[in-house]
Protein backbone atom coordinates (compact mmCIF):
# COMPACT_ATOMS: atom_id res chain seq x y z
CA UNK A 1 0.00 0.00 0.00
CA UNK A 2 2.46 2.39 0.91
CA UNK A 3 4.64 1.62 -2.12
CA UNK A 4 2.13 2.45 -4.55
CA UNK A 5 1.28 5.80 -2.76
CA UNK A 6 4.87 6.26 -3.03
CA UNK A 7 4.69 5.89 -6.74
CA UNK A 8 1.60 7.60 -7.32
CA UNK A 9 3.07 10.48 -5.48
CA UNK A 10 6.32 9.92 -7.80
CA UNK A 11 4.05 10.27 -10.84
CA UNK A 12 2.53 13.47 -9.83
CA UNK A 13 5.93 14.94 -9.31
CA UNK A 14 7.17 13.80 -12.84
CA UNK A 15 3.63 15.71 -14.11
CA UNK A 16 4.75 19.00 -12.24
CA UNK A 17 8.11 18.39 -13.61
CA UNK A 18 7.03 17.58 -16.99
CA UNK A 19 4.66 20.99 -16.96
CA UNK A 20 6.97 23.01 -15.30
CA UNK A 21 9.96 21.92 -17.99
CA UNK A 22 7.82 22.63 -20.59
CA UNK A 23 6.57 26.20 -19.14
CA UNK A 24 9.93 27.33 -18.39
CA UNK A 25 11.20 26.14 -22.16
CA UNK A 26 8.62 27.72 -23.88
CA UNK A 27 8.86 30.81 -21.84
CA UNK A 28 12.78 30.74 -22.19
CA UNK A 29 12.53 30.09 -26.63
CA UNK A 30 9.42 33.06 -26.68
CA UNK A 31 11.80 35.19 -24.51
CA UNK A 32 14.89 34.71 -26.22
CA UNK A 33 13.12 34.55 -30.20
CA UNK A 34 11.25 38.29 -29.23
CA UNK A 35 14.22 39.19 -27.82
CA UNK A 36 15.87 38.77 -31.01
CA UNK A 37 13.19 39.70 -33.10
CA UNK A 38 13.19 43.32 -31.13
CA UNK A 39 16.89 43.64 -31.14
CA UNK A 40 16.86 42.83 -35.26
CA UNK A 41 13.89 45.20 -35.57
CA UNK A 42 15.98 48.15 -33.68
CA UNK A 43 18.62 47.82 -35.61
CA UNK A 44 17.05 48.39 -38.73
CA UNK A 45 14.87 50.79 -37.59
CA UNK A 46 18.42 52.84 -36.75
CA UNK A 47 20.01 52.07 -40.21
CA UNK A 48 17.13 53.12 -42.04
CA UNK A 49 17.14 56.20 -40.02
CA UNK A 50 20.63 57.01 -40.84
CA UNK A 51 20.29 56.35 -43.84
CA UNK A 52 17.49 58.56 -44.63
CA UNK A 53 19.65 61.40 -42.38
CA UNK A 54 22.54 60.83 -44.83
CA UNK A 55 20.17 60.94 -47.55
CA UNK A 56 18.91 63.94 -46.87
CA UNK A 57 22.31 65.80 -45.87
CA UNK A 58 23.67 64.66 -48.92
CA UNK A 59 20.88 65.90 -51.39
CA UNK A 60 21.55 69.57 -49.26
CA UNK A 61 25.08 69.56 -49.71
CA UNK A 62 24.51 68.97 -53.29
CA UNK A 63 22.06 71.49 -53.66
CA UNK A 64 24.36 73.92 -51.93
CA UNK A 65 27.09 72.85 -54.19
CA UNK A 66 24.85 73.40 -57.31
CA UNK A 67 23.80 77.08 -56.19
CA UNK A 68 27.55 77.92 -55.17
CA UNK A 69 28.26 76.58 -58.85
CA UNK A 70 25.59 78.97 -60.38
CA UNK A 71 27.25 81.59 -58.47
CA UNK A 72 30.27 81.45 -59.63
CA UNK A 73 28.60 80.64 -63.61
CA UNK A 74 26.92 83.88 -63.02
CA UNK A 75 29.18 86.00 -61.59
CA UNK A 76 31.47 84.53 -64.27
CA UNK A 77 29.67 85.45 -67.34
CA UNK A 78 29.50 88.96 -65.98
CA UNK A 79 33.39 88.51 -66.41
CA UNK A 80 34.18 88.74 -69.70
CA UNK A 81 34.21 91.69 -70.42
CA UNK A 82 35.79 93.40 -67.17
CA UNK A 83 39.40 91.41 -66.47
CA UNK A 84 40.82 94.25 -66.97
CA UNK A 85 38.83 96.69 -64.26
CA UNK A 86 40.57 95.49 -60.84
CA UNK A 87 37.85 97.80 -59.04
CA UNK A 88 35.23 95.79 -60.41
CA UNK A 89 36.72 92.44 -59.84
CA UNK A 90 37.69 92.92 -56.26
CA UNK A 91 33.69 94.36 -55.69
CA UNK A 92 32.57 90.71 -57.39
CA UNK A 93 35.19 88.84 -55.15
CA UNK A 94 33.82 90.64 -52.40
CA UNK A 95 30.52 90.07 -52.91
CA UNK A 96 30.75 86.40 -53.78
CA UNK A 97 32.39 86.11 -50.40
CA UNK A 98 30.43 88.15 -48.54
CA UNK A 99 26.94 88.00 -49.76
CA UNK A 100 26.72 84.49 -50.10
CA UNK A 101 28.57 83.39 -47.13
CA UNK A 102 29.20 80.11 -49.17
CA UNK A 103 33.25 80.29 -49.51
CA UNK A 104 35.95 80.71 -46.74
CA UNK A 105 37.70 82.73 -49.90
CA UNK A 106 37.03 83.86 -53.57
CA UNK A 107 39.61 84.81 -56.32
CA UNK A 108 39.67 85.82 -59.30
CA UNK A 109 42.84 84.58 -62.11
CA UNK A 110 43.91 85.63 -64.94
CA UNK A 111 44.81 83.07 -67.79
CA UNK A 112 48.28 82.51 -66.46
CA UNK A 113 47.29 81.89 -62.82
CA UNK A 114 48.17 85.53 -61.66
CA UNK A 115 45.28 86.84 -58.75
CA UNK A 116 43.34 89.46 -60.52
CA UNK A 117 41.33 89.56 -57.58
CA UNK A 118 40.95 87.90 -54.01
CA UNK A 119 38.65 88.46 -50.78
CA UNK A 120 39.26 88.88 -48.22
CA UNK A 121 41.94 91.35 -49.02
CA UNK A 122 43.80 90.47 -46.20
CA UNK A 123 45.42 86.98 -47.99
CA UNK A 124 47.39 89.21 -50.03
CA UNK A 125 47.32 87.01 -53.31
CA UNK A 126 46.41 89.77 -56.03
CA UNK A 127 49.45 89.85 -58.15
CA UNK A 128 50.94 86.57 -57.34
CA UNK A 129 51.30 83.57 -58.88
CA UNK A 130 48.61 80.85 -58.02
CA UNK A 131 50.15 77.25 -57.24
CA UNK A 132 48.01 75.61 -55.71
CA UNK A 133 46.68 71.88 -56.82
CA UNK A 134 43.13 73.84 -57.50
CA UNK A 135 44.49 76.65 -59.59
CA UNK A 136 46.72 73.87 -62.05
CA UNK A 137 43.90 71.74 -62.17
CA UNK A 138 41.62 75.25 -63.23
CA UNK A 139 44.01 76.61 -65.52
CA UNK A 140 44.76 73.20 -67.29
CA UNK A 141 41.39 71.87 -67.47
CA UNK A 142 39.50 75.20 -68.12
CA UNK A 143 36.23 73.86 -66.73
CA UNK A 144 33.82 74.38 -64.28
CA UNK A 145 35.40 72.07 -61.36
CA UNK A 146 35.55 71.13 -57.27
CA UNK A 147 38.86 70.25 -56.76
CA UNK A 148 39.59 67.04 -53.94
CA UNK A 149 40.67 68.12 -51.03
CA UNK A 150 44.33 69.83 -50.81
CA UNK A 151 47.00 71.86 -48.65
CA UNK A 152 46.79 74.97 -49.87
CA UNK A 153 49.79 77.42 -50.03
CA UNK A 154 49.28 78.74 -46.66
CA UNK A 155 48.22 75.51 -45.02
CA UNK A 156 44.47 75.30 -45.26
CA UNK A 157 43.33 71.92 -45.82
CA UNK A 158 40.32 73.27 -48.91
CA UNK A 159 38.52 72.58 -51.47
CA UNK A 160 38.03 74.66 -54.67
CA UNK A 161 35.16 75.24 -56.75
CA UNK A 162 36.02 77.32 -59.84
CA UNK A 163 34.63 78.14 -63.04
CA UNK A 164 36.80 79.31 -66.04
CA UNK A 165 36.05 83.06 -67.37
CA UNK A 166 35.54 83.80 -71.15
CA UNK A 167 35.58 86.37 -73.64
CA UNK A 168 32.52 87.27 -75.61
CA UNK A 169 34.95 85.48 -78.05
CA UNK A 170 35.17 82.50 -76.08
CA UNK A 171 38.56 83.28 -75.56
CA UNK A 172 39.70 81.90 -72.28
CA UNK A 173 40.33 84.63 -69.79
CA UNK A 174 41.10 82.66 -66.63
CA UNK A 175 38.93 81.76 -63.72
CA UNK A 176 36.65 82.19 -61.16
CA UNK A 177 36.74 80.25 -57.61
CA UNK A 178 35.84 79.92 -54.25
CA UNK A 179 37.59 77.96 -51.57
CA UNK A 180 35.54 75.84 -48.78
CA UNK A 181 38.52 75.70 -45.74
CA UNK A 182 37.52 72.22 -44.17
CA UNK A 183 39.35 72.77 -41.04
CA UNK A 184 37.89 76.29 -40.02
CA UNK A 185 34.02 77.19 -39.59
CA UNK A 186 32.52 76.32 -43.85
CA UNK A 187 29.20 75.90 -44.65
CA UNK A 188 29.56 72.05 -45.08
CA UNK A 189 30.11 72.35 -41.01
CA UNK A 190 26.40 74.58 -40.94
CA UNK A 191 24.96 72.00 -43.12
CA UNK A 192 26.26 69.16 -41.26
CA UNK A 193 26.96 69.77 -37.69
CA UNK A 194 22.98 70.79 -37.21
CA UNK A 195 22.29 67.26 -37.64
CA UNK A 196 24.33 66.27 -34.78
CA UNK A 197 23.02 63.77 -32.36
CA UNK A 198 23.46 63.59 -28.57
CA UNK A 199 22.97 59.80 -27.96
CA UNK A 200 26.61 59.17 -29.43
CA UNK A 201 25.30 59.30 -33.36
CA UNK A 202 27.42 61.70 -35.73
CA UNK A 203 28.27 62.39 -39.25
CA UNK A 204 31.30 62.72 -40.95
CA UNK A 205 31.98 63.06 -44.66
CA UNK A 206 34.53 61.53 -46.73
CA UNK A 207 35.57 61.12 -50.11
CA UNK A 208 36.67 58.25 -52.34
CA UNK A 209 40.50 58.31 -50.64
CA UNK A 210 38.92 57.53 -46.80
CA UNK A 211 40.44 61.27 -46.61
CA UNK A 212 37.56 63.14 -43.95
CA UNK A 213 36.21 66.11 -45.07
CA UNK A 214 33.65 66.85 -42.43
CA UNK A 215 33.89 65.12 -38.96
CA UNK A 216 32.39 66.64 -35.30
CA UNK A 217 35.71 66.45 -33.83
CA UNK A 218 37.77 68.96 -36.20
CA UNK A 219 41.10 67.31 -35.48
CA UNK A 220 40.29 64.40 -37.66
CA UNK A 221 39.28 66.25 -40.78
CA UNK A 222 41.85 65.59 -43.51
CA UNK A 223 42.75 62.44 -42.13
CA UNK A 224 42.38 59.25 -43.67
CA UNK A 225 40.07 56.92 -41.79
CA UNK A 226 41.46 53.33 -40.71
CA UNK A 227 40.34 50.05 -39.38
CA UNK A 228 37.21 50.72 -39.96
CA UNK A 229 35.01 47.49 -41.27
CA UNK A 230 32.64 49.31 -43.28
CA UNK A 231 33.98 51.87 -45.25
CA UNK A 232 34.99 50.05 -48.45
CA UNK A 233 31.44 48.91 -48.48
CA UNK A 234 30.15 52.31 -47.98
CA UNK A 235 32.51 53.74 -50.78
CA UNK A 236 32.01 50.77 -53.41
CA UNK A 237 27.89 50.98 -52.63
CA UNK A 238 27.12 54.89 -52.46
CA UNK A 239 23.98 54.12 -51.14
CA UNK A 240 22.55 51.97 -48.02
CA UNK A 241 22.88 51.24 -44.54
CA UNK A 242 24.96 48.48 -42.41
CA UNK A 243 26.39 47.32 -39.24
CA UNK A 244 30.32 48.39 -39.12
CA UNK A 245 33.00 48.63 -36.19
CA UNK A 246 34.71 52.20 -36.32
CA UNK A 247 38.33 53.14 -36.02
CA UNK A 248 38.21 53.10 -32.72
CA UNK A 249 36.65 49.87 -32.24
CA UNK A 250 33.07 50.46 -31.89
CA UNK A 251 30.23 48.79 -33.14
CA UNK A 252 27.91 51.07 -35.21
CA UNK A 253 24.98 51.15 -37.22
CA UNK A 254 25.58 53.35 -39.89
CA UNK A 255 23.62 54.81 -43.22
CA UNK A 256 25.67 56.47 -45.88
CA UNK A 257 24.85 58.33 -49.44
CA UNK A 258 26.78 60.51 -51.97
CA UNK A 259 26.88 63.71 -53.08
CA UNK A 260 26.52 62.97 -56.95
CA UNK A 261 28.58 66.11 -57.75
CA UNK A 262 31.60 65.71 -55.93
CA UNK A 263 31.31 62.05 -55.08
CA UNK A 264 31.95 62.32 -51.25
CA UNK A 265 30.23 59.90 -48.61
CA UNK A 266 27.88 61.16 -45.97
CA UNK A 267 28.20 58.90 -43.29
CA UNK A 268 25.95 58.78 -40.22
CA UNK A 269 25.79 56.66 -37.64
CA UNK A 270 24.39 55.83 -34.03
CA UNK A 271 26.54 53.61 -31.48
CA UNK A 272 24.71 50.18 -31.42
CA UNK A 273 24.98 50.16 -27.87
CA UNK A 274 22.65 53.18 -27.34
CA UNK A 275 20.45 51.96 -30.33
CA UNK A 276 19.37 49.27 -28.38
CA UNK A 277 19.24 50.48 -24.68
CA UNK A 278 15.19 50.22 -25.71
CA UNK A 279 15.57 47.02 -25.72
CA UNK A 280 15.40 46.45 -22.11
CA UNK A 281 12.26 48.08 -21.79
CA UNK A 282 10.87 46.25 -24.53
CA UNK A 283 11.62 42.79 -23.17
CA UNK A 284 10.63 44.17 -19.48
CA UNK A 285 7.03 44.73 -21.28
CA UNK A 286 7.41 41.28 -23.32
CA UNK A 287 7.75 39.43 -19.75
CA UNK A 288 4.82 41.66 -18.56
CA UNK A 289 2.85 41.14 -20.72
CA UNK A 290 3.80 37.00 -21.57
CA UNK A 291 4.04 35.93 -18.16
CA UNK A 292 0.08 35.39 -17.20
CA UNK A 293 -0.07 33.43 -20.51
CA UNK A 294 2.99 31.85 -19.42
CA UNK A 295 1.26 30.87 -15.89
CA UNK A 296 -1.75 29.95 -17.64
CA UNK A 297 -0.50 27.53 -20.21
CA UNK A 298 1.51 26.08 -17.19
CA UNK A 299 -1.58 25.34 -15.04
CA UNK A 300 -3.20 24.16 -18.28
CA UNK A 301 -0.53 21.52 -19.17
CA UNK A 302 -0.74 20.14 -15.35
CA UNK A 303 -4.67 19.84 -14.98
CA UNK A 304 -4.16 17.64 -18.78
CA UNK A 305 -1.77 16.14 -17.15
CA UNK A 306 -3.37 15.05 -13.97
CA UNK A 307 -6.25 14.63 -16.23
CA UNK A 308 -4.25 11.85 -18.29
CA UNK A 309 -2.96 10.56 -15.56
CA UNK A 310 -6.47 10.25 -13.00
CA UNK A 311 -7.92 7.09 -14.74
CA UNK A 312 -4.17 5.10 -14.30
CA UNK A 313 -4.39 6.09 -10.72
CA UNK A 314 -7.96 5.06 -10.32
CA UNK A 315 -7.83 1.89 -12.37
CA UNK A 316 -4.42 0.85 -10.18
CA UNK A 317 -6.65 1.38 -7.23
CA UNK A 318 -9.13 -0.66 -7.95
CA UNK A 319 -6.27 -3.36 -9.53
CA UNK A 320 -5.41 -3.51 -5.56
CA UNK A 321 -8.88 -4.83 -4.58
CA UNK A 322 -9.66 -7.03 -7.78
CA UNK A 323 -11.95 -9.63 -5.94
CA UNK A 324 -14.14 -7.21 -4.49
CA UNK A 325 -17.82 -8.08 -5.10
CA UNK A 326 -18.55 -4.87 -7.56
CA UNK A 327 -15.15 -4.10 -8.65
CA UNK A 328 -16.13 -4.40 -12.29
CA UNK A 329 -19.19 -2.01 -11.96
CA UNK A 330 -16.65 0.48 -10.42
CA UNK A 331 -13.97 -0.33 -12.89
CA UNK A 332 -16.84 0.24 -15.53
CA UNK A 333 -17.91 3.64 -13.97
CA UNK A 334 -14.00 5.17 -14.47
CA UNK A 335 -13.77 7.40 -17.06
CA UNK A 336 -10.76 6.14 -19.63
CA UNK A 337 -11.15 9.09 -21.82
CA UNK A 338 -8.39 8.11 -24.10
CA UNK A 339 -7.40 4.91 -26.00
CA UNK A 340 -4.88 3.71 -23.74
CA UNK A 341 -6.87 3.89 -20.62
CA UNK A 342 -9.81 2.27 -22.43
CA UNK A 343 -7.29 -0.75 -23.30
CA UNK A 344 -5.71 -0.91 -19.99
CA UNK A 345 -9.68 -0.16 -18.56
CA UNK A 346 -10.65 -3.51 -21.03
CA UNK A 347 -7.79 -5.71 -20.12
CA UNK A 348 -8.63 -4.94 -16.29
CA UNK A 349 -11.90 -5.97 -16.72
CA UNK A 350 -11.01 -9.39 -19.01
CA UNK A 351 -8.87 -9.48 -15.98
CA UNK A 352 -11.42 -9.63 -13.66
CA UNK A 353 -13.61 -11.45 -15.39
CA UNK A 354 -11.35 -14.31 -15.58
CA UNK A 355 -10.71 -14.00 -12.05
CA UNK A 356 -13.93 -14.70 -11.30
CA UNK A 357 -15.12 -17.39 -13.43
CA UNK A 358 -11.81 -19.81 -12.23
CA UNK A 359 -13.04 -18.60 -8.17
CA UNK A 360 -17.02 -19.87 -9.08
CA UNK A 361 -14.81 -22.62 -10.65
CA UNK A 362 -12.77 -23.27 -7.87
CA UNK A 363 -15.89 -22.59 -4.97
CA UNK A 364 -17.65 -24.92 -7.23
CA UNK A 365 -15.09 -27.62 -7.20
CA UNK A 366 -14.71 -27.29 -3.47
CA UNK A 367 -18.14 -27.75 -2.76
CA UNK A 368 -19.23 -30.18 -5.02
CA UNK A 369 -18.62 -34.19 -5.67
CA UNK A 370 -17.23 -34.34 -9.11
CA UNK A 371 -18.40 -38.23 -9.90
CA UNK A 372 -22.36 -37.42 -9.46
CA UNK A 373 -22.21 -33.50 -9.62
CA UNK A 374 -24.21 -33.19 -5.97
CA UNK A 375 -23.14 -31.00 -3.07
CA UNK A 376 -20.42 -32.69 -1.37
CA UNK A 377 -20.31 -33.19 2.53
CA UNK A 378 -18.26 -30.17 3.33
CA UNK A 379 -21.35 -27.66 1.43
CA UNK A 380 -23.89 -29.87 3.24
CA UNK A 381 -22.13 -29.00 6.45
CA UNK A 382 -22.23 -25.12 5.77
CA UNK A 383 -25.53 -25.12 4.81
CA UNK A 384 -26.89 -27.00 7.59
CA UNK A 385 -24.98 -24.12 10.07
CA UNK A 386 -26.69 -21.52 8.20
CA UNK A 387 -29.72 -22.82 8.69
CA UNK A 388 -29.10 -23.26 12.57
CA UNK A 389 -27.94 -19.74 12.19
CA UNK A 390 -30.82 -17.98 10.31
CA UNK A 391 -33.64 -20.33 12.38
CA UNK A 392 -34.41 -22.07 9.01
CA UNK A 393 -36.42 -25.39 10.22
CA UNK A 394 -34.75 -28.75 8.37
CA UNK A 395 -35.50 -32.55 7.76
CA UNK A 396 -33.03 -34.64 6.68
CA UNK A 397 -32.73 -37.73 4.69
CA UNK A 398 -29.96 -39.95 5.14
CA UNK A 399 -30.28 -42.53 1.92
CA UNK A 400 -27.96 -45.52 1.59
CA UNK A 401 -27.76 -47.90 -1.45
CA UNK A 402 -28.29 -51.57 -0.24
CA UNK A 403 -26.06 -54.40 -1.10
CA UNK A 404 -24.38 -51.87 -3.14
CA UNK A 405 -20.88 -53.61 -2.82
CA UNK A 406 -22.80 -56.69 -4.41
CA UNK A 407 -23.46 -54.10 -7.73
CA UNK A 408 -19.68 -53.67 -7.57
CA UNK A 409 -18.71 -57.04 -7.57
CA UNK A 410 -21.45 -58.26 -9.91
CA UNK A 411 -21.24 -55.55 -12.55
CA UNK A 412 -17.92 -53.51 -11.86
CA UNK A 413 -16.79 -50.59 -10.55
CA UNK A 414 -17.90 -48.21 -13.84
CA UNK A 415 -21.46 -50.08 -13.66
CA UNK A 416 -21.06 -48.65 -10.00
CA UNK A 417 -20.43 -45.50 -10.73
CA UNK A 418 -23.36 -45.03 -13.34
CA UNK A 419 -26.08 -46.69 -10.54
CA UNK A 420 -24.17 -43.45 -8.11
CA UNK A 421 -25.46 -40.55 -10.71
CA UNK A 422 -28.41 -41.80 -11.92
CA UNK A 423 -29.42 -42.17 -7.67
CA UNK A 424 -28.21 -38.46 -7.54
CA UNK A 425 -30.78 -37.85 -10.68
CA UNK A 426 -33.41 -39.99 -9.32
CA UNK A 427 -33.00 -37.41 -5.65
CA UNK A 428 -32.62 -34.22 -7.64
CA UNK A 429 -36.43 -34.77 -9.24
CA UNK A 430 -37.58 -34.67 -5.22
CA UNK A 431 -35.32 -31.50 -4.45
CA UNK A 432 -37.17 -27.93 -4.31
CA UNK A 433 -34.77 -25.26 -5.11
CA UNK A 434 -34.54 -24.78 -1.33
CA UNK A 435 -33.55 -27.96 -1.04
CA UNK A 436 -29.84 -29.78 -0.87
CA UNK A 437 -28.70 -33.20 -2.79
CA UNK A 438 -25.40 -34.45 -0.94
CA UNK A 439 -23.55 -37.26 -1.44
CA UNK A 440 -21.76 -38.15 1.81
CA UNK A 441 -20.17 -40.89 1.66
CA UNK A 442 -19.50 -43.80 -1.21
CA UNK A 443 -23.07 -44.94 -1.72
CA UNK A 444 -24.29 -42.67 0.81
CA UNK A 445 -26.22 -39.25 0.30
CA UNK A 446 -28.48 -36.99 2.43
CA UNK A 447 -31.44 -35.08 1.22
CA UNK A 448 -31.71 -31.88 2.53
CA UNK A 449 -35.60 -30.22 3.28
CA UNK A 450 -36.33 -26.79 3.95
CA UNK A 451 -39.10 -25.74 6.20
CA UNK A 452 -40.14 -29.95 6.10
CA UNK A 453 -41.10 -31.23 9.00
CA UNK A 454 -40.25 -34.46 10.03
CA UNK A 455 -43.61 -36.69 8.87
CA UNK A 456 -43.51 -34.80 5.85
CA UNK A 457 -39.90 -35.81 5.17
CA UNK A 458 -40.96 -39.17 5.96
CA UNK A 459 -43.82 -38.95 3.24
CA UNK A 460 -41.08 -37.87 0.35
CA UNK A 461 -38.72 -40.73 1.80
CA UNK A 462 -41.14 -43.29 1.35
CA UNK A 463 -42.18 -41.62 -2.46
CA UNK A 464 -38.09 -41.27 -3.16
CA UNK A 465 -37.82 -44.71 -1.76
CA UNK A 466 -40.07 -46.04 -3.78
CA UNK A 467 -38.67 -44.38 -7.13
CA UNK A 468 -35.56 -45.84 -6.66
CA UNK A 469 -36.80 -49.19 -5.74
CA UNK A 470 -38.97 -48.56 -9.37
CA UNK A 471 -35.86 -46.79 -11.63
CA UNK A 472 -34.10 -49.40 -13.74
CA UNK A 473 -30.50 -48.67 -13.79
CA UNK A 474 -28.65 -49.43 -16.80
CA UNK A 475 -26.95 -52.51 -16.89
CA UNK A 476 -27.58 -53.60 -13.17
CA UNK A 477 -31.71 -53.39 -13.20
CA UNK A 478 -33.15 -52.24 -9.75
CA UNK A 479 -31.45 -51.45 -6.58
CA UNK A 480 -33.27 -50.45 -3.31
CA UNK A 481 -32.23 -47.68 -0.61
CA UNK A 482 -32.57 -47.71 3.13
CA UNK A 483 -33.46 -44.29 4.31
CA UNK A 484 -33.13 -42.56 7.97
CA UNK A 485 -34.83 -39.44 8.78
CA UNK A 486 -34.71 -36.52 11.09
CA UNK A 487 -35.02 -33.23 12.16
CA UNK A 488 -34.22 -29.92 12.97
CA UNK A 489 -36.75 -27.69 14.09
CA UNK A 490 -35.14 -25.03 15.64
CA UNK A 491 -35.65 -26.13 19.26
CA UNK A 492 -33.18 -26.57 21.78
CA UNK A 493 -31.63 -30.44 20.37
CA UNK A 494 -28.26 -29.61 19.00
CA UNK A 495 -27.49 -30.19 15.23
CA UNK A 496 -24.57 -32.81 16.27
CA UNK A 497 -27.66 -34.90 17.85
CA UNK A 498 -29.93 -34.08 15.42
CA UNK A 499 -27.39 -36.19 12.73
CA UNK A 500 -26.65 -38.67 15.21
CA UNK A 501 -30.18 -39.69 15.02
CA UNK A 502 -30.36 -39.73 11.50
CA UNK A 503 -27.32 -42.36 11.51
CA UNK A 504 -29.11 -44.40 13.76
CA UNK A 505 -32.40 -44.13 12.02
CA UNK A 506 -30.69 -44.97 8.81
CA UNK A 507 -28.86 -47.86 11.11
CA UNK A 508 -32.23 -49.09 11.93
CA UNK A 509 -33.73 -49.55 8.55
CA UNK A 510 -30.57 -51.45 7.27
CA UNK A 511 -31.34 -53.65 10.63
CA UNK A 512 -35.05 -53.78 9.93
CA UNK A 513 -33.96 -55.78 6.37
CA UNK A 514 -33.54 -52.74 4.52
CA UNK A 515 -35.24 -51.34 1.27
CA UNK A 516 -37.18 -49.23 4.46
CA UNK A 517 -37.79 -45.55 6.28
CA UNK A 518 -37.17 -44.97 9.76
CA UNK A 519 -37.65 -41.66 11.65
CA UNK A 520 -35.19 -40.76 13.93
CA UNK A 521 -36.00 -40.03 17.71
N1 LIG B 1 -18.47 -47.93 -7.96
C1 LIG B 1 -18.22 -47.30 -6.83
N2 LIG B 1 -18.22 -47.92 -5.68
C2 LIG B 1 -17.99 -47.28 -4.54
C3 LIG B 1 -17.68 -45.94 -4.51
N3 LIG B 1 -17.50 -45.53 -3.19
C4 LIG B 1 -17.68 -46.64 -2.45
N4 LIG B 1 -17.99 -47.72 -3.22
C5 LIG B 1 -18.24 -49.07 -2.82
O1 LIG B 1 -19.46 -49.12 -2.08
C6 LIG B 1 -19.43 -50.30 -1.34
C7 LIG B 1 -20.03 -50.10 0.01
O2 LIG B 1 -20.14 -51.36 0.64
P1 LIG B 1 -20.62 -51.55 2.03
O3 LIG B 1 -20.22 -50.43 2.97
O4 LIG B 1 -20.24 -52.91 2.47
O5 LIG B 1 -22.18 -51.47 1.94
P2 LIG B 1 -23.20 -52.31 1.07
O6 LIG B 1 -22.52 -53.27 0.27
O7 LIG B 1 -24.06 -51.30 0.32
O8 LIG B 1 -24.08 -52.94 2.16
P3 LIG B 1 -25.14 -52.27 3.05
O9 LIG B 1 -24.94 -50.81 3.08
O10 LIG B 1 -24.97 -52.82 4.36
O11 LIG B 1 -26.45 -52.58 2.38
C8 LIG B 1 -17.95 -50.73 -1.32
O12 LIG B 1 -17.81 -51.95 -2.07
C9 LIG B 1 -17.23 -49.59 -1.92
O13 LIG B 1 -16.10 -50.03 -2.62
C10 LIG B 1 -17.65 -45.24 -5.72
O14 LIG B 1 -17.40 -44.06 -5.82
N5 LIG B 1 -17.93 -46.01 -6.85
Amino acid sequence: MSSLKYHFLKLNRLILFLALTATILTFIISFYSNYEVQKAQLISQRINVNQAYAHKLADTTEVFLKLSRQQLAYTANGLGTKMHDQTFLTREANRLKYQTDSFNSVVISNAVGVTQAASPETLGLVGRQLTSVGSRQALNEKKALISKPYISTIDNLLVFISTPIFSPDHDYLGFLGGTIYLKKPNILREILGEHFYHNGSYIYVVDNDKKILYHPEPERIGTIVENNTGLDEIIAKKEGGLSLRNSRGIDMLAGYSTIPSTGWTVVTQSPLASSLLPLTGIMETVILKTLPMTLGVFVFIWLFARAISHPLMQLADKAKVLDSPNVSEEIESINSWYVESSSLKKAILSGVKLLHTQIGQLKLDADTDPLTGAKNRRALQYRLEALVVQGTKFSLLSVDIDYFKKVNDTFGHHAGDEVLKQQVAVMNRFSRAQDMVARTGGEEFVLLLTETSQDDAFVVAERLREAVSNETFEEVGHITVSIGIGAWLNDAKPLKKVLLSVDEALYAAKANGRNCCVMGK
